[in-house]
């Protein structure tokens, strides 16, 4: 068997070394000519995978080893009797780190208490959910938006102009569609940016194009008391540099980038494959993830919640090594920022997640019992 894989997805040797030949391609580089004999073909969130790349290809299974689908055409691939997975929710921890970091980072800046602000989520599926069960963990007050969920379930959401009327942090965590039912190209718009809180925090950590970027530079050089955290952008690998210099916090698509979150890709997209053509697995996961660096911490009973919560967090991963990382390269021309932008992903260094610390803790403190036991860490 023939597999053309991107180049950047780990462990991919480990996985479907003992399928076939491995092709190692850049993302960007993967074209028809690359798969004209390919069986296989495993990609990450850069490759646009349609018929343009795939008509007349032996290709008979697509894996990305990403959450996100917006770059298969899903349609084409049940029309051509194409198989296919994704890694649902393989990566969904790794985000929710980058937005609790933000969110420490924002509250230190202004001196406010976590606790004080009303938090709004729009799009509660593997990472906006696991988003609120976080918050919510901490006694915080979130609001939450998504009508697909509120059609099927009813119950406890509200609509997008509740979230901006109300919310002094919003996290956007939706797919990026540009039609059917609950479209979320430009979600946030103008309007919609306009009409933010005084003194909002706005973060993006899904898709670039579920905010208009052009609408967001244009608010933010007008309204000093917004801030911003954006991790993607319209147009990647360009980001709009006016932009990333009016953000508090930005990023270059990494949010997801736990070393787990990534493994855990590769693997399920595994099997995936070994559902798809029949073959029983016979590479497993947990042989392969290495011992994190940080295994257990302790806390006196005495330690103050707050503090215990951006230290436990900032222990793991702080998003501003990578907001400094990016800042960084947006000094260069528009090629070298560009490939900066590829370079910065490639060659990310290793992070974990919150939730595999153990935290013990000295003497009877159940606030800071809480705090452990919402950040999904275990109590030891
Ligand atoms: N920056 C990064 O590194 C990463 C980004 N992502 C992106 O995060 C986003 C969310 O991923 P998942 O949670 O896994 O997706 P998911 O499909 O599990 O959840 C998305 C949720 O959004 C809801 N939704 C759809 N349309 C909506 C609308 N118009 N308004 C409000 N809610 C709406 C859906 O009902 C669903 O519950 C995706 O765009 C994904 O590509 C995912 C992982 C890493
Ligand atoms: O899983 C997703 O969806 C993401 O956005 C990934 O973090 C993107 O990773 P790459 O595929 O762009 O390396």
């Amino acid at each position: 068997m023939r597999i053309v894989a991107d180049e950047n997805i780990p462990l991919v040797d480990a996985f479907f070394g003992g399928l076939g030949d491995i092709r190692r391609l850049p993302g960007r580089a993967i074209d028809a000519a690359a798969v004209a004999d390919a069986d296989l073909l495993l990609v990450r969130s850069v490759t646009r995978v349609d018929s343009t790349l795939l008509a007349g290809t032996p290709v008979r299974f697509v894996g990305t080893c990403t959450i996100g689908t917006d770059h298969l055409d899903l349609e084409y691939f049940a029309r051509a009797g194409i198989g296919w997975s994704s890694a649902p929710g393989c990566n969904a921890r790794g985000v929710v780190d980058y937005v609790l970091g933000s969110l420490l980072v924002l509250a230190e800046d202004e001196g406010v208490d976590l606790a004080s602000r009303t938090f709004g989520v729009v799009g509660a599926g593997q990472v906006g959910g696991r988003l609120v069960d976080v918050l919510r963990g901490l006694g915080w007050r979130v609001l939450v938006c998504d009508p697909p969920r509120q059609a099927v379930e009813g119950g406890d959401f509200v609509d997008l102009e509740t979230i901006i009327r109300e919310c002094d942090a919003i996290s956007l965590h939706t797919p990026l569609d540009a039609g059917g039912e609950h479209p979320t190209y430009h979600l946030l718009d103008t309007g919609r940016l306009e009409r933010l809180r005084p003194g909002a925090w706005l973060l993006n950590a899904s898709r670039g194009a579920v905010v208009d970027n052009q609408a967001l530079r244009a608010v933010l050089e007008r309204r000093s008391d917004l801030r911003a955290v954006l991790d993607v952008w319209e147009g990647e690998p360009q980001a709009d540099v006016a932009l990333a210099q009016l953000c508090r916090i930005a990023t270059p698509h990494i949010a997801g980038y736990s070393l787990d979150g990534k493994l855990r890709g590769t693997a399920q997209v595994y099997q995936a494959w070994c559902r798809f053509s029949g073959q029983a697995e016979s590479v497993r996961l947990d042989e392969l993830l290495p011992a994190p660096w940080l295994d257990e911490l302790t806390l006196d009973a005495g330690t103050d919640p707050n503090w215990a919560l951006a230290t436990l967090c900032r222990a793991v991963y702080d998003p501003r090594r990578d907001d400094a990382d990016f800042r960084r390269s947006l000094a260069g021309d528009e090629g070298q920022r560009r490939a900066a932008f590829d370079v910065l992903r490639k060659h990310y260094p290793v992070r974990r997640e919150i939730d595999g610390l153990r935290v013990r803790l000295k003497g009877d403190a159940p606030s800071l019992a809480g705090v452990v036991r919402a950040l999904g860490a275990e109590l030891v």
